[in-house]
């Protein structure tokens, strides 16, 4: 018998992550170059019938190749292009992307495309959970931050003018998939808000995993294809394994991914989703100042809270209120937060820690404290 001589990368092979979500399970392919091959995994799908995409003005070449490569394998695709943005998260968007599905004549059994990043995946998910009570739908995330938070789980929404991510289902997605090498063409500072959600999957219950963060984000950010597929992998597992323990943020285990995002997405409310503030630095400066909160508390180090300041400032992330760019104070700030979707009789559960890789649920928190330190944080 002889033995090939070729090798596979390890690095840098095909992997699949499953959701376990029992008869509603997925799998997230993850693969560089899979975009030009979707046909394969979404031919089966389209049973004989017209593709809906949905995708953003950014997206272009992408859409092409996904459309190109459907095309080959003889599946007819139809595209909307929306603005890019966070203001596209708005109930007059869904109501475009509704009536465009409808006038196409989209079934139950279809499955729509969401080419791009959170905003495309929130917004056509939240589309398909309520056109005709629910259609099938396909993520191929195409940010950072999109490839390893947002297009697993299920989460759909859009903003309004109270807050954040206030109306939405929970709709699961049929299929993820990921290539990393649509990354290539991402803007930095897009790259970099992406990379706060995978620094948080350390921060939450992985201390190694942040060790790995600090000795690799730098080369992850400028383009290393073994980094990139290392985080997104890691990151995937560990949504699909919280995920699949607490679908519906119900057993105090899934609101772990939520940490720092109440002090962020009161941040990213006050600049009015105008683009001043996009969600993943929301995220950096929120988890700094929860670390803070909890060193104030007497719950944690700061000698972990100062190393996660340092690392989001070192990769160029902000780290508190005043590198967030927002100006604000402890009372606006709060009153965001009383639109949490958390809030419980009146409290508001908190995300806080006990060092890096505790990150905890806290009932006992009182938001006139919150105030307080907020109004205490350097402007
Ligand atoms: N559902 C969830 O679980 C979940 C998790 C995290 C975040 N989110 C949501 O995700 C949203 C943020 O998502 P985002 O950071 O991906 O932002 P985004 O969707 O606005 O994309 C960021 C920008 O990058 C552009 N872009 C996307 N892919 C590109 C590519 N490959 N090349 C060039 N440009 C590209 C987009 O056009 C946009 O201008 C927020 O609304 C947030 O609330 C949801
Ligand atoms: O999937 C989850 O659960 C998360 O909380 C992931 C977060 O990164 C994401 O920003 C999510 O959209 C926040 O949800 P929200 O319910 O707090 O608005
Ligand atoms: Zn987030």
């Amino acid at each position: 018998m002889t033995l090939s001589t070729d090798t596979v990368d390890v690095a840098l092979a095909p992997r699949t992550v499953m959701v376990e979500l029992g008869t509603r399970r997925y799998p997230i392919v993850i693969e560089n170059g899979v975009l030009a091959r979707a046909a394969d995994h979404l031919a089966p799908l389209a049973r004989g019938r017209t593709m809906a995409i949905v995708t953003d003005e950014h997206l272009g070449t992408h859409l092409a190749t996904l459309a190109d490569g459907l095309s080959a394998a003889g599946v007819a695709t139809e595209a909307l292009v929306l603005p890019a943005g966070e203001a596209t998260k708005s109930w007059s968007t869904l109501e475009r992307v509704c009536d465009w599905l409808l006038r196409l004549g989209v079934e139950r059994g279809d499955h729509v495309v969401a080419l791009g990043g959170g905003v495309i995946g929130d917004l056509v998910g939240f589309a398909c959970a309520i056109l005709k009570r629910g259609c099938g739908f396909v993520q191929i995330p195409t940010t950072l931050l999109a490839q390893v938070d947002s297009s697993v789980g299920g989460k759909t929404a859009i903003n309004t003018a109270a807050g954040k991510n206030l109306i939405g289902a929970f709709h699961q997605p049929a299929l993820v998939l990921i290539d990393p090498t649509v990354l290539d063409t991402l803007p930095p500072r897009e790259l970099r808000a992406g990379y706060a959600e995978v620094v948080k999957y350390g921060l939450i219950d992985d201390a190694n995993f942040f060790a790995w963060c600090e000795e690799n984000g730098a080369s992850l950010l400028a383009g290393d294809p073994a980094a990139r597929l290392h985080a997104i992998t890691h990151a995937v597992s560990a949504k699909a394994r919280i995920v699949a323990a607490d679908e519906h943020e119900t057993g105090g285990i899934r609101a772990l991914l939520n940490l720092g995002h109440t002090f962020g997405h009161a941040l990213e409310a006050e600049a009015g989703f105008d683009g001043r503030l996009i969600h993943g630095e929301g995220v950096a400066a929120g988890i700094c100042l929860a670390f803070r909160y909890s060193v104030a508390r007497g719950l944690c180090p700061v000698a972990d809270s100062d190393r996660v300041s340092a690392h989001f400032h070192d990769i160029g992330l902000p780290d508190g209120l005043a590198a967030s760019g927002i100006t604000a104070d402890g009372v606006q700030l709060v009153a965001h937060m009383r639109h949490d979707k958390k809030m419980a009789a009146g409290t508001l559960p908190f995300l806080l820690v006990r060092g890096i890789g505790a990150t905890y649920l806290d009932r006992t928190v009182d938001l006139v404290d919150i105030q307080q330190f907020l109004d205490k944080e350097p402007k």
